[in-house]
């Protein structure tokens, strides 16, 4: 399933509009009911509103209804080059997942292809975390 959702990250990489940065980043937000939700880097001439991979694969799949995330995939690297780098998510993107995942379970693939990749839980990329619970 990793490798699947990796193969599913780089695609959506493809659609990355990147003008200002040219570092295309691509993700693919795997559901616990297993739907596959894809997410590009959107930058914007305004620099601030740019919305990162991650972050676009979570709104799509939270404004469709769901809810329940297992893992996602992540691959980034400058446009025009092969991927000799792993792009971990960012801090916005990862207090995003903690809105919406179990820091211990929920899965961070970051990928440079399909066999080269590692594995963190969202506890280990965002430790600490103040979260929904805070506020309960
Ligand atoms: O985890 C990350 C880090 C960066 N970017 C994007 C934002 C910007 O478009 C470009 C350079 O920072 O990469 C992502 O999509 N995800």
């Amino acid at each position: 399933m990793r490798e699947t959702l990796i193969k599913e990250a780089l695609e959506a990489r493809k659609m990355a509009y990147v003008p200002y940065s040219h570092f295309m980043v691509g993700a693919a937000l795997l559901t616990k009911e297993g739907r596959i939700y894809h997410g590009c880097n959107i930058e914007n001439a305004a620099y601030g509103p740019t919305n990162c991979a991650e972050r676009t694969a979570f709104f799509k799949a939270v404004s469709e209804g769901e809810r329940a995330f297992a893992a996602i995939a992540v691959a980034g690297a400058p446009e025009g080059e092969e991927i000799t780098g792993y792009a971990a998510p960012c801090g916005v993107c990862r207090q995003v997942m903690a809105e919406f995942c179990r820091p211990d379970s929920f899965e961070i693939i970051v990928a440079k292809s399909p066999e080269d990749y590692y594995v963190k839980t969202l506890e280990e990329l965002l430790p600490e975390n103040f979260g929904p619970a805070n506020l309960k």
